[in-house]
């Protein structure tokens, strides 16, 4: 399997050099030339097998000759062995059609340690191999650099530096990336929002010069491996209910795009989904988008979801990529509109997208109050992330069995939380000293060059 960028003017790469790479040297996102299908008996095969083995069989054909098997299989098995749930992703049914994937219990409590785990594992034997030294540079609103952190604290060869929003992320997210000792690991509260963060760090790949000199990588859903390792939740949860024989549905929380492309992949492969719903909160623009066909940013508004505080939603070019015919040079096109406020889809884009997804948006009073009703309901406390989802989910519900993915632990959103149920989640024993843990954080400027003289003075390179 090859990977080709979605601007259509980069060097085609296999599996091992697309994910050191990230960002692709035209600007684009790298995709697989072609998505393998897997036979329906092939998928029905996987109804009981632990996750590893499903991960195993799901991401097998997309890696090529990077990993022999047993390697792989090793490293998966070592990515979730933290985690703090024996099915990994575990169903909830909230009511007689509508379930929750859990997907919030390894080890920095959000969906971003299934695929951060197991990038930290394949990162840290392709490094091996190569001898090579990586700079990971990230953009957050929270979990992905929690995530990040927590995957390559300590490991050789890796330096990893972390934008966040200043005063964006919650508490726990800020603490959970500001405690960890280990050298190697460096978080940066810039000034601005999200979207200045993953700008500056698109910025810092298109930067050649720099890019080479501090060896830049990324883990961002920019890169293709992020993508896949959370295709594989997809099929477990559909097979737990039926598939290949029953279709499903998912709402998906989105922001970057990244976890519903995931899905969205899934279904390309052959996994029976009737639609992928994307949740926003009141940042619309995806909503927006699809139900419009204008994509046009107007500014990031902090939310109690804050994790979803997205309006340039990276992962939507691969989308936009496929709808658009895979014709490189119209999503270049767009992507140059983009930067100038935003663009109309056209009419045949629109109607492929809406093929496959639809979407809903979620105020703040709805996020507190799906919160409350559902803890009424049914017991589940939700993260606000996830509230957004299942507020949207309800309004998409069907003959088809719908499947919500929770994406973060409540414990990592108390204020929120408490605002709708009166009392604080507690987080798990294992962080129970996270508030006792001194912090270590550097302030910056959203500056490009600001930024790259800290990142050369923290790596040393
Ligand atoms: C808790 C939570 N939910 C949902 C999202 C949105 O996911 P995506 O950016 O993949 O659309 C994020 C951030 O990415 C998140 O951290
Ligand atoms: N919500 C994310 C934003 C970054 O998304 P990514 O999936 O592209 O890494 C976060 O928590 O940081």
């Amino acid at each position: 399997m090859q990977y080709i960028s979605t601007r259509g003017a980069a060097p085609t790469l296999g599996f091992d050099e697309a994910m050191m790479t990230g960002l692709a040297r035209d600007g684009g996102l790298y995709v697989p030339d072609a998505v393998p299908v897997m036979a329906e008996a092939d998928i029905a095969a996987l109804a009981g097998l632990p996750y590893e083995e499903i991960a195993f069989r799901v991401m097998r054909p997309y890696i090529g000759g990077a990993f022999k098997d047993d390697e792989f299989k090793g490293l998966i098995d070592a990515a979730y062995a933290g985690f703090g749930h024996a099915a990994r992703a575990p169903l909830v049914q909230l009511a007689p059609n509508h379930f929750l994937l859990e997907l919030f219990h390894g080890p920095t409590l959000a969906f971003k340690d299934f695929a951060m785990q197991l990038i930290g594992q394949l990162f840290q034997a392709s490094l091996a191999r190569s001898g090579r030294r990586v700079t990971i540079v990230g953009a957050t609103s929270g979990d992905t650099g929690s995530a990040a952190i927590e995957a390559f604290r300590g490991l050789a060869g890796v330096d990893v530096v972390i934008l966040y929003p200043h005063g964006r992320v919650s508490d726990v997210q800020r603490r959970q990336m500001s405690t960890p000792s280990e050298a190697n690991v460096h978080a940066i509260a810039m000034d601005g929002d999200f979207d200045d963060c993953q700008a500056r760090v698109k910025d810092m790949f298109n930067d050649f010069a720099f890019r080479d000199e501090v060896g830049l990588a990324g883990v961002n859903s920019i890169n293709w491996a992020r993508v896949l390792a959370q295709v594989v939740y997809y099929f477990s949860s559909a097979v737990a209910l039926g598939a290949p024989g029953r279709a499903v549905s998912f709402t998906v929380p989105t922001g970057n795009f990244g976890d519903i492309f995931a899905g969205y992949i899934a279904r390309q492969m052959g996994l029976p989904i009737e639609k992928l719903v994307i949740a926003t909160n009141q940042n619309d623009i995806l909503d927006r988008a699809i139900r419009s066909g204008a994509y046009v940013t107007d500014g990031v508004k902090p939310s109690i979801s804050p994790s979803m505080d997205i309006q340039v939603s990276s992962n939507f070019e691969r989308a936009l990529f496929d709808a658009y015919g895979r014709d490189g040079a119209a999503v270049a096109q767009l992507m140059a509109e983009l930067k100038a406020g935003g663009f109309h889809i056209s009419q045949g884009a629109l109607e492929t997208l809406r093929a496959t997804f639809a979407s809903g948006r979620c105020s703040e009073d709805e996020t507190t109050a799906t919160i409350t009703r559902t803890y009424a309901e049914t017991g589940e406390i939700l993260c606000p992330h996830s509230a957004v989802g299942v507020h949207v989910a309800e309004q998409h519900l069907g003959p088809t069995p719908m499947i919500t993915l929770a994406t973060a632990h409540p414990a990592k959103f108390p204020d929120a939380v408490e605002a709708a149920m009166g009392t604080r989640p507690a987080l798990p024993p294992r962080m129970a000293d996270l508030f006792d843990r001194p912090e270590r954080i550097t302030r910056a400027p959203n500056d490009l060059a600001a930024l790259q003289t800290l990142i050369r003075e923290r790596t040393g390179r």
